[in-house]
């Protein structure tokens, strides 16, 4: 579990994030949803310590990250698996080079042994037989489950996906939230995804927080978000025009 304790920011005269509360709870994927230059972001890199904010605590299933000892930071850091937007896979590794890089950079395992861990996890994420690919020679799809694959290979307790399926067509994109769901289920992880995908709103948002000019403007579910009073929930839920159509449709016959 990740709690998120009051925490802001504010780079120069503007206040990025203000008082965020939010608890994310392990086996859960929750999202951190809301208009481009709200936060998101910036909240994202607070909870995983690219940046300090100014004020409040971000406790990993109680251990503070933020004013907690070097000790207890790399423990944590060393639990965290990122899958980075645009995946940022190296270009001058293979498939198999990509996952095996935090295990080379942090484990001590044997060739083998890392070998079986990249396969294990390659065939979890749905590939087999590409590990001397190149991520050039890959469709952007198996450039995203490479990314998972990488992210999971240390078996993390947290997770966190910077926009995970921008750049993908609807229907991979929607491969894509399922198998990260499926995966937080499986491995029990604390699950956070930063995205305006409205669609893997709908698909996987166990828990959702909507921020609204650095704030809290509202959390919930997939399932109650089409109910939110919120004009500003509702103008963000809504700029998709099939979602407006169908809630007007359900709204109609109910
Ligand atoms: N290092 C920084 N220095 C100064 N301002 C910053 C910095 N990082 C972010 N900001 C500002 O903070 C605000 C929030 O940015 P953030 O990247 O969190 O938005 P976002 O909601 O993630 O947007 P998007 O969906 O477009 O990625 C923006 O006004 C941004 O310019």
């Amino acid at each position: 579990m990740i709690e998120v304790v009051d925490v802001s920011k504010t780079f120069g005269d503007k206040v990025v994030l203000d008082g965020i509360n939010a608890r994310f709870d392990d086996s859960n994927t929750s999202l951190i949803i809301g208009q481009s230059g709200h936060g998101k972001s910036v909240l994202l890199k607070c909870i995983v310590g690219l940046i300090q904010p100014d004020k409040g605590k971000v406790l990993y299933d109680g251990r503070d990250f933020i004013s907690g000892d070097d000790d207890t930071k790399r423990e944590i850091r060393r639990e965290i698996g990122m899958l980075f937007q645009g995946n940022a896979l190296f270009d001058s590794k293979d498939v198999e080079g990509n996952v095996m890089f935090p295990l080379d950079m942090l484990t001590s395992m044997s060739r083998e042994e890392k070998l079986e861990r990249v396969n294990f996890c390659l065939k979890r994420v749905g590939l087999e037989n590409v590990n001397k690919r190149m991520p050039s020679e890959i469709s952007g799809g198996m450039q995203k489950r490479v990314g998972i694959a990488r992210a999971i290979v240390l078996n993390p307790k947290y997770l966190f996906c910077d926009e995970p399926n921008s750049g993908l067509d609807p229907l991979t994109a929607i491969k894509i939230d399922e198998l990260i769901g499926e995966i937080t289920d499986e491995y029990k992880i604390t699950t956070i995804v930063v995205t305006h995908d409205m669609n893997s709103v709908m698909t996987i948002g166990e828990y959702i927080l909507y921020i609204h000019r650095g704030r809290k403007l509202w959390q919930g579910n997939s399932q109650t978000i089409t109910d939110t009073t919120s004009p500003e929930l509702q103008e963000f839920i809504f700029a998709n025009r099939l979602l407006r159509d169908a809630n007007n449709q359900r709204a109609k016959t109910s």
